[in-house]
């Protein structure tokens, strides 16, 4: 079920020579120790339900996108984060989209100002109370809501906000790496096309796409160490320096959405995992790494829970229904 690689950075910033120092395998379908050396490391973030707490305390999650093709995306991305176990959840969008995702949940905190003329500024206001941001769950590719996008990202780095870049935020990235490139506390999570393009935008080359690992490493590495997720039949996850790989079990079947729900649910984690290593609980693993490991796992439980009552009709809404239990199951059990 787990499979790292260690290389060695050095021989990756050489990549034509890339040579892996070493690997281990625990093979695809066991259960390994190191599965429950990081779930364990992922039970250990999540924050304790206690009466002393106010609302607020277990995170306040900040959604980019939405617009007038796409309400669907930062739906799914900003319930999966209240469902988690965020307080608050806030969708910031265009104008025409709000009112939409307004009539899918009373849930949401929707704000109309990603078209703006003054966007950023309505945006950066928001900014304190933020634990988490997901940026481009249906944002779309207009260069305005990008240039918006941006900026916030920019701003949110200043505040040292956990970051994590999806979608056509990944569009965004592709075009300007230097808007994420180093910041530890980012995460990027293509699937295969958003990785190619980036891959292909940084390394000026086609990709290799016999191996994943090796690629999804480099990446990372000229990324500046940034954690990636290449999703696909198995998570890869990499902050340049291992691969770790989730093959919790799903099921075959591919609805869209399903990717928004990972990283909405990762933009909590993210906040949760950095928070308990600033108070020192988690010390030998990236945090990034830890909350994407868990958003991997969460996202294929809830497909496989999902599948197994709703078969070939499961859509991401029968998968949200299931967070609460599988959430459960992995990471309180
Ligand atoms: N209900 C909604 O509003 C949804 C909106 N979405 C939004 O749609 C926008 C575009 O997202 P896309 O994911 O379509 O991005 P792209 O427009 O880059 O398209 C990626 C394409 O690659 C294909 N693909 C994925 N994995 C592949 C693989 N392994 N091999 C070959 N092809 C593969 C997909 O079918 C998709 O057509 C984003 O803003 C996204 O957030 C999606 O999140 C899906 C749900
Ligand atoms: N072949 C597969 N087998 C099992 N799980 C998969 C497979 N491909 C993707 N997944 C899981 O589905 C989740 C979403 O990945 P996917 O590649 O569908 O993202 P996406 O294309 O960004 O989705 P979205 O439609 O939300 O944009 C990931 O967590 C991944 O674990
Ligand atoms: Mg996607």
């Amino acid at each position: 079920m787990i499979r790292i690689v260690c290389a060695q950075l050095s021989a990756l910033k050489r990549s034509s020579s890339l040579v892996f120092e070493r690997y281990y395998s625990s093979g695809s379908t066991s259960h390994s120790s190191m599965d429950d050396d990081i779930l364990s490391l992922v039970k250990s973030i999540v924050p304790p339900l206690t009466s002393k707490k106010h609302k607020g305390q277990d995170g306040r999650i900040g959604i980019i996108g939405g617009c007038q093709d796409y309400t669907g995306a930062p739906y799914f991305a900003a319930i999966s984060a209240l469902k988690v176990g965020a307080d608050l959840s806030h969708v910031f969008c265009t104008k025409d989209a709000a009112t939409v995702i307004k009539s899918y949940s009373p849930e949401l905190i929707v704000h109309p100002v990603l078209d703006s003329p003054n966007a950023v500024e309505e945006i950066e206001k928001w900014l304190p109370r933020l634990h988490g941001l997901v940026v481009g769950p249906g944002l779309g590719r207009e260069d305005f809501l990008l240039k918006t996008a941006k900026e916030v990202i920019e701003k949110s780095k200043t505040r040292d906000i956990p970051i994590v870049i999806d979608a056509d935020g990944l569009w965004l990235v592709t075009q300007h790496p230097s808007v994420i490139h180093g910041y530890q506390k980012g995460i990027l999570t293509p699937n295969f096309m958003e990785f190619t393009r980036l891959y292909e935008a940084l390394h000026h080359e086609p990709m290799d796409s016999s191996d994943h690992q090796r690629s999804v490493l480099q990446l990372s590495v000229a990324m500046g160490n940034l954690t990636v997720v290449l999703k696909g039949e198995q998570d890869l996850i990499t902050d340049g320096s291992k691969v770790i790989s989730c093959s919790v079990e799903g099921s075959g079947r591919r609805c869209g959405g399903q990717g928004d729900l990972l990283s909405g649910s990762m933009g909590v984690l993210a906040h949760w995992a950095h928070a308990a290593s600033a108070a020192g609980v988690v010390r030998s693993v990236n945090p990034s790494v830890v909350a994407a490991f868990g958003a991997c796992s969460l996202t294929r439980q809830c497909n496989s829970q999902a599948f197994q009552r709703h078969g070939r009709s499961t859509t991401t809404s029968d998968m949200i229904q299931e967070i609460g239990s599988a959430f459960k199951k992995l990471f309180e059990s």
